[in-house]
């Protein structure tokens, strides 16, 4: 019963987020938090997992949907022979609790309509106890407990809570589902026309902050507005995406849980939002970040949890089969304990653009930042796991000996302009030493381009970061070169970038995947920085063709089957394509580099 990946729209509370499918199916739902059990699986396994459906009788998919305005309000209508019906669909923020609200408003005619929720906890395995209590259908497993509150009567059948009603034009009827812990009483429903108006109010709020003012607004706006809807409000928190699992490879084993806090995906969405004039989302961040990986350097991990949680343990959940048979969907994440030497450079980068923009370098984070130095000066020359997390053997990948470059090239700016205090000259040195190892060890002469990994042909979409922070200048021959190599031997034939070619058997797993969004809008930057504006803008504008009707984006684009895949919507192709804007606009800032 589940769609395309691309035929979902999510809302959410700041806290979690749900997927809407187009046909008015929630078929994911993760409460309280993103990381907590889904009490909707469906999209990873069948109508038995848990799914709540609000539509026209005998109605299929909505025929538009929208969202309203510059919010995460979601609206569906159908136009069926008996009138039209609207449904609003989002989750408020801050009353406090957890809510989903379903607003059905009759357009015209009169419309009979259904509701069918099948609450299944724990990923869609445990059936709740239903019973009515004081005017609201509660469900309650261990530890959850969720309350329906509706204005029309409902029935049980099939474990499911059903309702049919019907409603005329000007008339509207509001469900509201509430998250509360099972040992409390019942979540008491949120006022719905109330709880519309101050979520509209709050992200129009929120939208009107935003200081981009290029070509492409609506597209940089929707990707700001998703990207603040994957943050965790009470601790900075950003996950990659709200979901686990959805297949990188229709029918494949490359099956993620992204709903944790990567420091890469994060400061990276720093680095958008914090260009486009959150500062708070940017401090919010910087202060999860500094709680996250207090304690000694060494100990860092490239993600955590929501709230800083450090064990992401991988366990598989046998009862899905997967969104299109696509096994096993994972919870967890084995990659939090890799190594990944980029993640220095993504992170201090960050640090350096926060404080130019506006937030005050204090002391224990610069202290911070020395300390992140200081383990980083033994520990760059290791092999890693890289950027993509392989799981094959670590390898010495150019990337991220490029990204420690980085960490010691910002510690040198902020020492030399931005009024730190300490040993520039050490940082000069390492930045200096990891240079001469790059250029002599991963780079190819004979094909004039950088490779993957030191002593390996194998070509890489992220060394399309070179020029983007400013390693090497745009118009240096090797940076042409390798811009070059990998349009020609990563570019699927839309011209969509792979990150690298997986029959080479570099990440130790089986299938293939789809090309990944992250580095096509990389290669716009880096063809626009080399020059080549014209065929950046227009690979540009293609890649907003893919987004779907929403402006989403999931994690890559299946170009022989051109749908999407992998999780959605993903933070990683959001990011570049705001910062693509900026620089496609000449807004943005190109890094510059000290040899
Ligand atoms: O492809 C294998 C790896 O895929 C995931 O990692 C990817 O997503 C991360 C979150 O967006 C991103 O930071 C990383 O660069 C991507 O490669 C997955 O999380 C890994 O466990 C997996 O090995």
């Amino acid at each position: 019963m589940t769609g395309l990946i691309e035929d979902h729209g999510i809302i959410g509370d700041l806290h979690t987020a749900a997927l809407v499918d187009r046909d008015g199916t929630i078929d994911w739902l993760c409460l309280p938090r993103f990381d907590s059990a889904a009490c909707f699986a469906s999209l990873l396994g069948t109508a038995k997992n848990g799914f709540w459906r609000m539509a026209p009788i005998g109605a299929g998919q909505a025929d538009r949907r929208w969202y309203r305005g510059d919010t995460l309000i979601l609206e569906h209508v159908w136009d069926t022979p008996h009138g039209s019906v609207k449904v609003i669909d989002f989750m408020p923020q801050s009353t406090g609790q957890h809510d989903v609200v379903r607003i059905v408003e009759g357009l015209s005619g009169r419309v009979p309509m259904h509701s069918e929720l099948r609450l299944r906890f724990d990923y869609g395995r445990s059936v709740p106890w239903v019973h009515r209590e004081d005017g609201l259908i509660v469900g309650v497993a261990g530890p959850d407990s969720v309350a329906l509150h509706c204005e029309v009567p409902t029935y049980g059948r099939s474990l499911t809570t059903h309702s049919d009603f019907t409603v005329g034009e000007g008339e509207t009827v509001s469900f509201v589902l509430s998250w509360g812990p099972s040992h409390d009483p019942p979540s008491q429903p949120v006022d719905a026309p109330r709880a519309l108006e101050a979520t509209e109010k709050f992200w129009t709020d929120w939208a009107a902050k935003c200081t981009y003012d290029g070509p492409y607004r609506d597209a940089v706006m929707r990707s700001l507005l998703t990207l603040k809807a994957l943050t965790y409000e009470p601790t900075g928190g950003i996950v990659a995406a709200p979901t686990t699992s959805l297949p990188e490879g229709i029918g494949g084993v490359r099956n993620w849980d992204y709903r944790y806090c990567w420091l890469r995906d994060s400061a990276f969405t720093l680095d958008a939002l914090i260009r486009s004039g959150y500062v708070d989302e940017a401090r919010a961040w910087r202060d999860w970040l500094i709680r996250a990986i207090g304690g000694d350097p060494a100990d860092l991990q490239i993600m955590y949890g929501i709230s800083g949680e450090r064990r992401l343990q991988e366990y598989e959940l046998d009862w899905l089969r997967g969104y299109e048979n696509s096994r096993p969907v994972r919870v967890g994440n084995a990659a939090a304990e890799q190594l990944q030497i980029d993640v220095y450079g993504e992170v201090i980068d960050t640090l350096a653009r926060a404080h130019q923009h506006g937030l005050t370098l204090e002391r224990h984070v610069w202290a911070l930042q020395e300390k992140l130095l200081q383990h980083l000066e033994s520990a760059w020359d290791q092999p890693d796991e890289g950027i993509w997390e392989i799981r094959g053997q670590r390898r010495h990948f150019v990337h991220s000996k490029v990204m420690a470059w980085v960490a010691a090239d910002r510690a040198v700016a902020a020492l030399e302009g931005d009024g730190a205090t300490g040993q520039p000259d050490r940082w000069k040195a390492l930045r200096a030493t990891i240079m001469n190892d790059v250029v002599r060890h991963g780079y190819d002469p004979d094909r004039n381009t950088f490779t993957q990994s030191y002593g390996h042909p194998a070509l890489d979409a992220a060394l399309l970061q070179i020029p983007i922070v400013g390693f090497l200048p745009p118009d240096d021959p090797r940076v042409v070169g390798t811009v070059d190599a990998v349009a020609k031997e990563l570019c699927t034939d839309t011209g969509l970038v792979l990150r690298y070619r997986t029959e080479h058997d570099i990440d130790g797993l089986p299938g293939d995947e789809g090309a990944f969004l992250a580095c096509s809008f990389w290669l716009v930057e880096a063809l626009h920085l080399t020059g080549r504006t014209d065929r950046a803008r227009e690979l540009f504008e293609h890649l907003l063709s893919l987004r779907n009707d929403l402006g989403l984006l999931a994690e890559e684009f299946d170009p022989r089957l051109g749908r999407m895949v992998g999780n959605f919507p993903q933070a990683l192709s959001h990011i570049p394509l705001v910062t693509a804007a900026y620089l496609l606009s000449e807004m943005g800032r190109p890094a510059t580099g000290h040899a």
